[in-house]
């Protein structure tokens, strides 16, 4: 694949502007703009590098004048404009053009409107006369207009920071990616079971099938299909080794994959345990601990000396002394912000530990929520060859937007000290959403007294558990998670009255996505968007039926 070759020859050319350019076109004709949107860029990185003294102004120099005396630049420009062949006049009219356009199509694609209007008004200051960035400007225009008309509100009265900024991507298994495992296999599940056993003695994990419930995938854009009629996949669950008595505590996990999005004095920075309250000079004790925090920046504190040595071990080092603060962050983006968290927490281990982010055992096994299509199937093009759509007519379903993966997480690596453009390989956009893809369907969140999300974290061996809105366990997370088997099962009527709590041998163990005190639909509406798709378990089917006055 195209894409694939490209990206074997970045390591040898990190610094090439062309190279990123035509990365950039081929990922677009993939059907990946948001991937080309981060090939594009980088290349801008690369054109200021050209043009100014910065840190890699030598190599980016060195990298453009290789490419324009190979003849790669006039290859990648389809044209050869003006006859100086400095460097410089190349990155400043050319392969700026070019990858401002790109970038801004590209954006406009994944619906980061606000983003695509900053790229490309910056774009006409220095090509005024470009009919590419005028046209993109009306686009953008229309756009933005609908956008508010069809939420009643009047485009000229809204300021420019609150266009519309998130779209959604291809959630996928990309094909080069080489770092997923093979869950099913052998050595994946003794791997896994290796480490069920550590925290939780009596489970195991188990291959077993789910049904798929996102509609999208279901019915290729016909009419959903009746329930019994959904397709099923293969997953992974937890499973009973031997009976279990209600009231059993059957798994504690500490995980150090956490996010603390406010308030870093209240919790631990590494398993995000509540700590001891400051009060005044004196510290208030708390089981008998008080709280650490590192001599050198001074901006995080620990629960514990074990939690102390973990952040030092795992990832504290790459982070020490480099603000991750998002300051103060909109309700509404509180979340994502989290999830944003999670990623800068490890990009820090993979930089501590010297590892592929997507190697690090915290990540490697967990559920990616990839669409699963088969692309030789769903990908469409017309009879020119041209996509049908941005995104090759597979259903974009990851949430992405220009600040949250692309800007951020380059900015963090940055002030990591990573050398963004010789470690493209290792910390690439692919590898954002792709971690990205994960947490969305595995993490946890707590919310703070305002009901704002505060602290988020990914437990590798909790989160292999799936869900039903009838629950045997029941879980509590303050440090560590853990699981027990539930004193008593939901109250509902449609249930066998044989099914008595405590789980039998050889039975899944079954914990709970929502709040399983709420009526069907509300518990439907909140269990969305981690199964991809309405509960289908058969308290839901029940309910549903009974809500609908279907049930005997
Ligand atoms: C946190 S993971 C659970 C573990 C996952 N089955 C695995 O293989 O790692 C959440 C994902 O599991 C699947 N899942 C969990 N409970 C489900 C259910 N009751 N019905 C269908 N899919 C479910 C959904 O695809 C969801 O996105």
């Amino acid at each position: 694949m195209d894409v694939a070759r490209r990206n074997l020859c970045l390591p040898n050319r990190p610094y090439s502007i062309t190279l990123r350019l035509k990365l950039a076109a081929a990922y677009r004709s993939l059907g990946y703009p948001d991937l080309a949107a981060g090939e594009a860029y980088k290349a801008l990185l690369l054109i200021d590098e050209v043009m100014e003294e910065g840190e890699y102004h030598d190599a980016a120099m060195e990298a453009a004048k290789t490419d324009i005396t190979s003849g790669e630049a006039i290859a990648a420009l389809d044209r050869t404009v003006g006859v100086d062949q400095e460097a410089i006049v190349w990155a400043r009219i050319c392969w700026s053009q070019r990858s401002y356009s790109f970038l801004v199509g590209c954006l406009i694609d994944c619906g980061c409107l606000r983003s695509a209007f900053d790229y490309n008004s910056r774009a006409l200051r220095l090509f005024p006369s470009s009919m590419f960035f005028q046209l993109s400007q009306k686009t953008l225009v229309a756009k933005v207009r609908s956008y508010f008309e069809s939420k009643g509100e009047i485009f000229e009265h809204v300021d420019v920071l609150d266009y519309p900024d998130n779209g959604l991507v291809r959630q996928e298994l990309y094909p080069w990616n080489n770092h997923e495992p093979d869950r099913f296999s052998s050595e994946g599940l003794l791997f896994l079971n290796t480490e069920m056993t550590r925290i939780a003695p009596k489970l195991e994990v188990q291959v077993t099938n789910l049904p798929i419930l996102s509609l999208k995938q279901n019915t290729n854009g016909g009419p959903p299909p009746p329930d019994q009629e959904l397709r099923h996949i293969q997953q992974l669950g937890v499973f009973a080794k031997e009976d279990i008595s209600p009231g059993e505590l059957i798994l504690q996990e500490k995980s150090i994959l956490t996010s603390v999005s406010r308030l870093h004095e209240s919790f631990c920075d590494a398993c995000s345990a509540s700590l001891p309250i400051t009060r005044g000079n004196g510290v208030e004790f708390h089981e008998g601990a008080v709280t650490i925090s590192c001599e050198n920046c001074d901006d995080v504190f620990f629960c514990s000396a074990e939690c102390w040595d973990l952040a030092q071990v795992k990832y504290h080092p790459a982070l020490c002394g480099a603000s991750i603060d998002p300051g103060k962050v909109p309700a509404s983006e509180a979340a994502d912000s989290l999830y944003s968290l999670l990623l800068i927490r490890t990009l820090a281990m993979a930089e501590t530990q010297d590892i592929h982010p997507l190697d690090l055992v915290e990540v490697k096994y967990i559920w990616g929520d990839y669409h699963g299509l088969d692309l030789d199937q769903t990908w469409e093009v017309d009879l020119q060859g041209r996509l049908l759509d941005s995104f090759g007519s597979v259903p974009p379903t990851l949430p992405f937007s220009f600040n949250g993966n692309i800007l951020m997480p380059l900015h963090m690596l940055e002030k990591m000290g990573v050398n963004i453009f010789e470690q493209s390989h290792r910390y690439d956009l692919w590898v954002f959403n792709t971690l990205y893809a994960k947490f969305r369907g595995t993490a946890s969140a707590r919310q703070g007294l305002d009901g704002r999300p505060e602290i988020g974290a990914v437990h590798p061996m909790w989160c292999l558990a799936n869900h039903s809105c009838d629950p045997n366990v029941t879980w509590e997370w303050q440090g560590s998670m853990r699981f027990w088997t539930r004193q008593e099962l939901v109250q509902w009527k449609g249930r066998d009255p044989e099914h008595k709590p405590g789980i039998r041998k050889g039975e899944e163990v079954l914990s709970h996505y929502c709040d399983v005190t709420l009526p069907v639909r509300e518990r439907r509406e909140w269990a969305i968007g981690a199964l991809g798709g309405d509960c289908v378990c058969p308290r839901c089917m029940w309910e549903e039926a009974e809500r609908r006055g279907e049930t005997a």
